[in-house]
């Protein structure tokens, strides 16, 4: 039944986003949220609860990721995975909880600090600059190493030269990485879907981020496009070490690709092991035979 792609979500967030932001809180730093964060763990989620209006998106979720580690959180369309990529990378305000980053731990992650704590982040809907370089859409993920002022830019003085020569040193080595090479100069908008998620993920990957938050990486994507972005998130974590949280509609992407899955309905956590685990889990199997996406009684 988790062969096909399950679709998009139905809305768009944008205004909820802003004005979420605009009401951001202070950091906390709880004695309890460093208890429940493991030590072990690169991202730790416990007790994390949200509701927009009347509607409780996310209750009382834990959720532990270990460094190195390629983590799925998947569930039918609605079930929250959106919101709790939102509430690690800043843009969403839990009501309840904490998230620890690193042994850092919050109440609410303030996005202005999340490059610095080593997250990047895709977007479910591309993010980037259409009328931009792919060149030039990945250097923008390393904006904020920038130390010396407009004016020393302006006037090229040498921290401002050594800066962007290192800047363009890791667009390189990132542009390479990602098989790039041959669209570097084209302007993002012309690309075919496929290279602009691509495009994306290099943008996440320029920051030399711990944790990786993918939001639907490979939606829309052809089976072979898929499978490159698979390889491609596979080699993030092999070779450069870092921790990802995957959400994928795609369940033989996610079943071939993770170490462990999480499953969300309805705002709760279901289940949560390995794809062995995860796939056996009555619990799941019921939950999409109950969504328009799945009931085929086929086994996951
Ligand atoms: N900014 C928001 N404003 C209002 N409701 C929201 C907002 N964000 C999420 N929701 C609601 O929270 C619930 C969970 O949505 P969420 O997008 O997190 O689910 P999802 O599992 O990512 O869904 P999909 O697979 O369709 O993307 C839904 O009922 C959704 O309508």
């Amino acid at each position: 039944m988790f062969g096909a792609s399950l679709g998009a979500a139905a809305y768009e967030r944008a205004p909820e986003i802003s004005g979420i932001l605009a009401g951001a809180r202070p950091v906390e730093d709880t004695r309890q949220a460093r208890q429940s964060a493991k030590a072990d763990a690169m991202l730790a989620l416990s007790g994390i609860g949200i509701s927009f209006g009347g509607v409780k998106a996310l209750s009382d979720i834990a959720l532990e990721v270990k460094g190195g580690e390629i983590r799925a959180v998947i569930g039918p369309n609605g079930a929250g995975k959106s919101s709790l990529i939102n509430i690690i990378s800043g843009l969403y305000h839990a009501d309840h909880g904490t998230i620890a980053i690193d042994g850092q731990s919050f109440s609410q992650v303030p996005p202005s600090r999340l490059a610095r704590l080593g997250v990047a982040r895709t977007f479910q809907n591309l993010a980037l600059f259409g009328g931009l370089s792919v060149r030039d859409n990945i250097a923008s993920g390393r904006v904020y190493t920038r130390r010396a002022s407009f004016v020393e830019h302006i006037a090229s003085l040498p921290r401002a030269r050594r800066e962007d020569a290192g800047i363009a040193e890791k667009v390189e080595q990132t542009i390479a990485f990602l098989h790039l090479e041959a669209v570097a100069d084209r302007l993002v908008a012309t690309l075919p879907y496929g290279l602009q998620k691509r495009v994306e993920l290099a943008r996440a990957l320029v920051a030399e981020p711990k944790i990786l938050l993918l939001d639907e990486p490979m939606a829309g994507m052809t089976a072979t496009e898929k499978a490159e972005m698979a390889g491609f998130v596979r080699a993030a974590r092999d070779r450069h070490g870092v921790t990802i949280i995957l959400i994928e509609h795609d369940i033989g992407v996610v079943m071939g690709l993770s170490d462990r899955v999480a499953v969300l309905d309805y705002g709760r956590k279901i289940a949560d092991g390995t794809p062995a685990e995860v796939r056996a889990d009555p619990a799941v199997i019921r939950a999409y035979i109950g969504t328009a996406e799945g009931g085929n009684g086929e086994d996951i």
